[in-house]
């Protein structure tokens, strides 16, 4: 996501930060090249106009030049209009009224509508909401089928839809259904078109009408660049949106559409897919994104993803264990089971600041199979072992090493971890354990 522009910014801020104080000459130049990277990231020129005229009237000014660190004002006035730009904070989605309530989600055809129902299903149900599926594409023949084979993969219920009946009937239909199901929220997974066409609008405006939202969310394809602005642009104007779901964002270096589409339509970015995994979905924060561009690191990501998946009763059970060191390897086990559920290690490694702008830990990759091994390591070893790893002597550690298919300095090396890992923690707890956050330990 966005890596020519990161790196474009990159080299301008290193330049910047070169010069003690800034001349007026410095910042147009730097300025200038901001703007060729916007452009080069597939920005709307307007925008980009609007968005260099604001931080010029901000760099000339004082704030900048009575600075004592000049460089940097000007990447905090930078980091401020991007955020800016992207739509300042989050905006969550709008789920209010008598219950079911609905939710339609328009868009063109392989923007990822169906996948991206899937995933808000997969979000909603996490946040202790019940929602149901409503397959109300009847043109596309499989697009019924393909939401109700994701149904049943997530144990989601989904209004069993008649391709020959007519979408919006389908939709009142399902309301009714969905309150016999016990659900809260509809999710409504509407046709999609190759273009933008009269027919289709018409049909979203019958539904809109009679079902009435409570939001209206259109999904749109990151990679399509400006398409996706103009896609945004078309759906507001006759739908009036609630706003955006930007898909495929994993797979889209430059980021115009991100950049864009908030300051084109007027509507908020409210969450972005980053993966076709189901649980690849994440809520849009705008002053977070635009740190990440800077190369300042997605920590707060990082951390609502540690909590997701954290068990907070286990996280305090194996605090305590901590504390009076009876951190076993069976407990090793499970955090980092814990770690991997996260996703990708190198993903991960990313959001930490410093670690995506420095070139060698940037080309880092983790190697998710170490963690892989060590669990069948782990696995391997009797429920006594794993409790007082002192037994563990050269015979033990053949055995071991041959139950789970890896050699004995395989697990010897793991053994060395582990009892270093116990070292420095007995060390930290001396100190108190605070300097752990709730649920994030030390691996
Ligand atoms: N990499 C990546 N792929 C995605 C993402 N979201 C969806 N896809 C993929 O995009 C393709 C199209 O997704 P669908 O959900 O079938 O698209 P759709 O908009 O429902 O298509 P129609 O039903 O024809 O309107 C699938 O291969 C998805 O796996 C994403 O965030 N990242």
């Amino acid at each position: 996501m966005f890596d020519n522009l990161s790196n474009r910014l990159d080299s301008v801020f290193k330049k910047l930060k070169g010069h003690g104080k800034l001349t007026e000459k410095n910042i147009e130049d730097g300025l200038k090249e901001v703007r060729m990277a916007l452009l080069e990231a597939d920005v709307h020129y307007k925008v980009v106009k609007k968005f260099i005229g604001d931080i010029k009237e901000r760099s000339l000014g004082q704030e900048v030049t009575k600075s004592l660190t000049p460089g940097q004002q000007v990447i905090k006035i930078v980091n401020d209009e991007l955020t800016k730009l992207m739509g300042d904070s989050h905006e969550e989605l709008k789920l209010s009224g008598t219950l079911p309530i609905p939710v339609m989600l328009v868009g063109l055809q392989g923007s990822g509508k169906t996948t991206t129902a899937g995933k808000l299903a997969v979000l909603l149900r996490k946040r202790g909401r019940k929602p149901y599926l409503v397959p109300a594409d009847v043109y596309r023949p499989a697009a019924i089928d393909q939401l109700k084979k994701l149904g049943v993969q997530l144990d989601v219920p989904v209004f069993p839809s008649d391709a020959k009946a007519d979408p919006v009937q389908i939709c009142q239909k399902a309301l009714v259904a969905g309150q016999k199901e016990g659900c809260d929220t509809l999710l409504i997974d509407t046709a999609g078109r190759l273009h933008v066409d009269e027919e289709l609008m018409s049909e979203l405006c019958r539904i809109r009408d009679k079902v009435k939202p409570s939001d209206i969310l259109l999904v749109a394809d990151a990679m399509t660049g400006q398409d996706a602005v103009n896609i945004a642009k078309s759906f507001n104007d006759t739908l009036d949106i609630g706003g955006v779901i930007l898909t495929k964002m994993d797979g889209d270096a430059r980021g115009g559409a991100a950049l864009s589409i908030k300051s084109v339509t007027g509507k908020p970015i409210k969450f972005i897919g980053v993966g076709e995994k189901l649980n690849e979905l994440e809520p849009f924060h705008p002053d977070r994104m635009a740190s990440s561009i800077l190369g300042m690191g997605d920590v707060l990501t990082f951390i609502e993803k540690a909590q997701s998946v954290v068990d907070e009763e286990k996280a305090a059970e194996l605090e305590k264990k901590l504390r009076k060191s009876q951190f076993t390897l069976e407990d090793f086990r499970d955090q980092m089971v814990q770690i991997r559920k996260m996703g990708s290690l190198t993903d991960l490694i990313n959001m930490i600041p410093g670690f995506s702008k420095n070139k060698q830990l940037k080309n880092l990759e983790v190697d998710e199979h170490e963690l892989v091994r060590i669990e069948a390591i782990i696995n391997s070893m009797t429920p006594l072992e794993r409790r007082q790893h002192t037994i563990i002597n050269g015979s033990r550690r053949k055995r071991i090493a041959r139950g789970s298919g890896t050699s004995v300095q395989d697990v010897n090396r793991l053994l060395k971890n582990y009892t270093q890992v116990m070292k420095m923690i007995k060390k930290i707890s001396k100190g108190g354990m605070r300097g752990f956050g709730r649920g994030m330990l030390p691996f």
